[in-house]
């Protein structure tokens, strides 16, 4: 019961966003969309739940094609900045509508967290603020009968404390109840610990599609001065680079060359997925600013 993407274009106006785009979104997994402002993501999740049509290429589930078909999309549920809703709608009354729209809807849940959360089910949609209307939004999507869940900017305009609820509640309603969750964000540091598996969009393709900790065991900064660190990575994978006084640092994705030795002045630690990220996807001239 995946969601297969084949072969997916998309361009606004002569512009080109994503060319010939292929991924698989498996059931009960938690993913990180990333990608650079604009790469493409809300893209690729209004393509995903139907709310715009690709020039070419398929969206499946399990073959079935997804265009259209009520049964499919009714698995499946996007939170985006798009604003859906009615300023005068109580909280609570658009719980009701969510329940009618998805069949069912978790009330005891959407409660709890509206209590965590600091919501009062009373207020109507207009009046909450750019947070509550997102923390609303969440609420929703937590608490919706769907198999897959995408999150495109989670946690826009949440404060610190609220961020931290959420993703608390993500982790604990996923343990008790898995689905799937996509989770499109810019805070990398802050779900780097809960996705399993990610997608890096850049240049119009998804250029990593991997678990987490595959990709960070073969990432890696090496460290030291100048000529020994540019001796050591020649003809590795070297993605980005950073100078800092007399140290150098080569950043390598894809795996080190066990048989060469490391030289006593060179030090080797695995990259985060923030550092990683920013390596792969920064561009020549931004690239070009890191090196003295
Ligand atoms: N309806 C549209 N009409 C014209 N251009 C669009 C439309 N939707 C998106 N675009 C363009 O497509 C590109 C990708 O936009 P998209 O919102 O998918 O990127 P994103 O990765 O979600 O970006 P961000 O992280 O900044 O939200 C951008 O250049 C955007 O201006």
């Amino acid at each position: 019961m995946s969601i297969q993407v084949q072969a997916v274009k998309q361009a606004f106006h002569s512009q080109v966003v994503l060319d010939e785009l292929n991924l698989t979104i498996e059931p009960n997994t938690i993913y990180g969309l990333l990608g650079r402002n604009g790469a493409g993501k809300s893209t690729l999740l209004n393509i995903i739940s139907n709310r715009i049509f690709a020039d070419s290429g398929t969206v499946t589930m399990d073959d079935e094609s997804m265009r259209d078909n009520d049964r499919t999309l009714g698995r499946l549920y996007l939170m985006s900045e798009v604003n859906l809703y009615s300023d005068r709608a109580r909280v609570k009354q658009l719980f009701k509508t969510t329940a009618y729209l998805y069949g069912s809807f978790d009330f005891a849940y959407a409660e709890k967290l509206a209590q965590t959360f600091g919501l009062d089910l009373n207020t109507r949609f207009g009046k909450l603020s750019t947070g509550y209307r997102t923390i609303f939004k969440l609420i929703v999507a937590l608490c919706v009968p769907a198999d897959y869940i995408f999150l495109d900017e989670p946690v826009l305009g949440l404060d610190a404390n609220h961020r931290e609820i959420f993703y608390q509640e993500l982790i604990e309603t996923y343990s008790e109840h898995p689905r799937t969750f996509v989770i499109s964000t810019h805070l990398i540091d802050e779900i780097a610990n809960i996705v399993e598996h990610v997608f890096v969009l850049d240049q119009h393709q998804i250029v990593i599609d991997g678990d987490v900790s595959d990709i960070l065991a073969q990432s890696y900064a090496v460290t030291g001065p100048q000529a020994d660190v540019v001796a050591y990575t020649n003809g590795l994978n070297v993605i980005g680079q950073d100078a800092l006084g007399g140290i150098t640092a080569h950043y390598v994705y894809g795996g080190l060359d066990d048989n060469r030795p490391i030289p006593d002045t060179v030090k080797i630690e695995h990259l985060d997925l923030q550092k990683l990220f920013i390596n792969l996807t920064n561009t020549k001239e931004e690239a070009a600013t890191h090196v003295n």
